[in-house]
């Protein structure tokens, strides 16, 4: 259970977050809004780069705001950006021991995790080629292993279909589908496409200028009339 309780974030005078208030008990739960609704200013209150005024994030009884950065990366918080972050040096196998590396994760382990979350995403047979030599659907299936390492509790998902075949799109789905029943971790969906959200979502959040403006089941939330107005401009 994802608990987000009057989260604020000022930029200046900009209020990104105005006092966001939501239970998430869904497994998969997208985040959408306009442009400039706050979207990222949120996943950044999750890992601890935005400058969050007031409020907490509580996930299973867990302040997120009482830990460091980093510790809510070793605590559990994994996040893939819109802009897939790898290194042309490394291999996929070492971008994934590189993130075990920040947990702590003794040598016994490791080679079981990263099977398992490369075999997951369908990459096994690529994991000794290195970053500069990824397609851009090997390079985002890289990152969301990276996120799926080291027990995560919270995936925060940004955009991760960009620039993706129809084909790699629906893989992508499956994978979103399958991140809780064999990771167990609940996963924020940052997306402006509404067909993804819409497949994947058993209930999404609306922002608007830095408020809540609608949460529930996605079917609802989508042919709800403030929505349409706000962001899908119908
Ligand atoms: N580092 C920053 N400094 C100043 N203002 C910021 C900063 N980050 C975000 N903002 C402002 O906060 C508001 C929310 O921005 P945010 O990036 O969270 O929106 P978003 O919903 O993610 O938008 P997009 O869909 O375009 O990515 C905007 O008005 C933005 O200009």
């Amino acid at each position: 259970m994802i608990e987000i309780t009057d989260v604020t974030v000022k930029y200046g005078g900009v209020v990104a977050l105005d006092s966001v208030s939501l239970k998430i008990a869904e497994d998969v739960v997208g985040l959408i809004g306009p442009n400039g609704a706050g979207k990222t200013t949120l996943t950044n209150a999750f890992s601890g780069f935005a400058p969050v005024t007031d409020g907490s994030i509580v996930v299973n009884g867990t302040n997120l705001f009482d830990l460091a950065p980093h510790k809510r990366t070793r605590w559990g918080l994994a996040r893939s950006f819109q802009k897939v972050q790898i290194v042309p040096d490394l291999t996929v196998e070492e971008h994934l021991k590189a993130v075990l590396d920040g947990k702590g994760i003794g040598k016994a382990q490791r080679v079981g995790a990263i099977s398992k979350a490369l075999d997951f995403v369908g990459i096994g047979d690529i994991r000794l080629k290195q970053g500069r030599a990824l397609n851009p659907y090997q390079r985002r299936m890289t990152e969301i292993a990276k996120c799926l390492i080291g027990g995560p509790r919270v995936v925060l998902l940004d955009e991760p279909g960009g620039g993706l075949s129809e084909a790699e799109m629906q893989h992508l789905r499956d994978i979103i589908r399958g991140i809780h029943p064999e990771f167990g971790a609940q996963i924020l969906l940052v997306d402006h496409d509404v067909d993804l959200i819409r497949d994947v979502c058993a209930a999404t959040a609306v922002l608007d200028f830095g408020k809540l403006i609608a949460f529930g089941p996605t079917e609802e939330v989508l042919a709800d009339e403030v929505v349409k107005t706000a962001y899908l401009g119908r």
